[in-house]
Order: structure tokens, then C-alpha cells, then sequence
């Protein structure tokens, strides 16, 4: 069975010889990993290599799972996921005020909506948002919590280019506003490299690449000096710029 020991004191996050398994498929082979409180960490990785597996041993959502090692993380933990998971039935504000009660948390709301760009929209059903307005609002959600620690696994996969990318700086807006430590879980390199200071590679259930993505914020896409990331990360992937060129057309 999963431990997941929860505990005050930082570092946000360690694991120490996390190991977890699916019948005779080890997924996570004995990771050891520090996330300092406030740093924002992307993990990439090639699709089943344990990324959501890694994320949800964080979030203490993997009790069914076997496994072993040692896992701490901080009180307070918010998941944001590829889709928004709002519930249909409730207006958006009852949706991000979900679990939490009290005058003062409706006003917590409030304000993370406006955060997010949703003020005026605190009435509206989640089937009358658009992808990345309930994006927005799963992120509302999330900060009303307050967490010392965001996890977010493909949280913009579904969303197209353009809302991507205001997706992307706002989420940095946020985190520079409100300092949570971030793992981000992501197929996109570009995601990783212009949102994230550390970016990991999981490899053969074990962090194959750690690397630090040493440039200011606001970061372009088109920064000259963040190719050479994009190319170490690339080659840790396996994926050759001419290939990435040629699956791009495809
Ligand atoms: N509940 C489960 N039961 C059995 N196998 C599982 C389960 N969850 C995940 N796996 C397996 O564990 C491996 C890692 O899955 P995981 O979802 O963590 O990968 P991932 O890197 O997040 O993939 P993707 O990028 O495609 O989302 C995969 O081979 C997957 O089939």
C-alpha cells in the first residue's frame, strides 16, 4: 500500500526511493527528489513513463497503487488536471467555494475569480464557459485553498494555441503573485522552458534529467538562449529537432 506522510516543515516536497507498481510494472523506481517551497518544476517525459503516476503519489491520490519509499508533502495541496472537473450543477462560484465555508471564503472566491480574469461570471454554470474560462476557474479553485503546493498535470493540454498561451501567463502571474511550489506535468517542452525554473526529465522511473532553466521572467518563446534548453531536453526525450519538425507537419 501507498504511504503518503504529510508534514509541516519544508522543503514543499521529498521523496526518497519512491518506487510504485501496476501488477509486475514498476512505474517509479526508486526516485529521490527535493521541490524547495516556492520553486516552479515542470516534469516532461514520454507518454506512460509515470508522470501522472508521480503527480498523484504527491497528491496522496494513489492508495490502490503498490509501492515504497518515503513521501512528504505539504498540508495544503490543490490538483488542477487537464479538464476544469467543475461540476455542472453548481455556478462557478460554488464550484471554486467547494469544500471550504464561512463569509470570509465567499470573498476569498470572489477574488480568485477576478484573479483569473472571471470576474462578473460568478453565477454562471460551468457549461456556458469556454475551455479556457473553465480552465481559469479550476485555477480559482485551486488558489482559494491557498496551497503551499499547486500540482497540475496537463492542465492546458486541451486548450488551443492562442489560450494556451495566456494560460501560460497567467499561471506564471499567479505563482509569482502567490508563491505556491508548482509541479507542473507536461508533453510540451516549450511549456516547460517558458513557465518553469527547473524542468524534469522521468526516464526509466527514475528523474533522467534535472535541469535548471537559468533565464529572467517574462520568458519568449522566441528567446534565442532558451534553444539550447529546448535542445538538451529534446535529445533527453529522444526526439531529434528534424524529427519534432516532421511530426509537426504530420
Ligand atoms: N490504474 C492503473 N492501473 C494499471 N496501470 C496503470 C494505472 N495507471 C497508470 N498505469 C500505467 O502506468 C504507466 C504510467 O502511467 P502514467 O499515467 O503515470 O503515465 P504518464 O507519463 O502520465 O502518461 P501520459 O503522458 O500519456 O499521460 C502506464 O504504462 C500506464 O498504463
Amino acid at each position: 500500500m501507498a504511504t503518503h506522510t504529510e508534514q509541516l516543515t519544508r522543503p514543499a516536497v521529498r521523496l526518497q526511493g519512491l518506487t510504485r507498481s501496476f501488477a509486475d510494472r514498476t512505474v517509479l523506481d526508486g526516485i529521490d527528489l527535493d521541490l524547495p517551497a516556492g520553486q516552479f518544476t515542470a516534469l516532461l517525459g514520454h507518454s506512460g513513463s509515470g508522470k501522472s503516476t508521480l503527480l498523484r503519489a504527491v497528491a496522496g491520490l494513489d492508495h490502490e497503487v503498490t509501492g515504497s519509499g518515503q513521501l512528504t508533502a505539504p498540508e495544503r495541496v490543490s490538483v488542477v488536471f487537464q479538464d476544469s472537473r467543475l461540476l455542472p450543477w453548481r455556478r462557478v462560484l460554488d464550484n471554486v467555494l467547494l469544500g471550504t465555508d464561512g463569509k470570509e471564503a465567499a470573498e476569498r472566491g470572489r477574488a480568485a475569480l477576478a484573479e483569473v480574469g472571471l470576474a462578473g461570471r460568478e453565477r454562471a454554470w460551468p457549461g456556458e464557459l469556454s475551455g479556457g474560462e473553465a480552465q481559469r476557474a479550476a485555477l480559482a479553485r485551486s488558489l482559494v485553498r491557498e496551497p503551499e503546493l499547486l500540482l497540475a498535470d496537463e492542465p492546458f493540454g486541451a486548450l488551443d494555441a492562442l489560450t494556451r498561451i495566456r494560460m501560460h501567463t497567467l499561471l506564471r502571474e499567479l505563482w509569482e503573485r502567490h508563491r505556491p511550489s508548482v509541479l507542473l506535468v507536461t508533453h510540451d517542452v516549450d511549456e516547460a522552458i517558458v513557465l518553469a525554473d527547473r524542468v524534469l526529465v522521468l526516464e526509466r522511473g527514475r528523474i533522467g534529467l534535472d535541469l535548471t532553466i537559468d533565464r529572467p521572467h517574462p520568458r519568449s518563446y522566441r528567446d534565442p538562449l532558451l534553444g539550447e534548453y529546448r535542445e538538451r531536453l529534446l535529445t533527453a526525450l529522444g526526439v531529434t529537432e528534424h524529427q519534432g519538425a516532421q511530426e509537426d507537419h504530420q
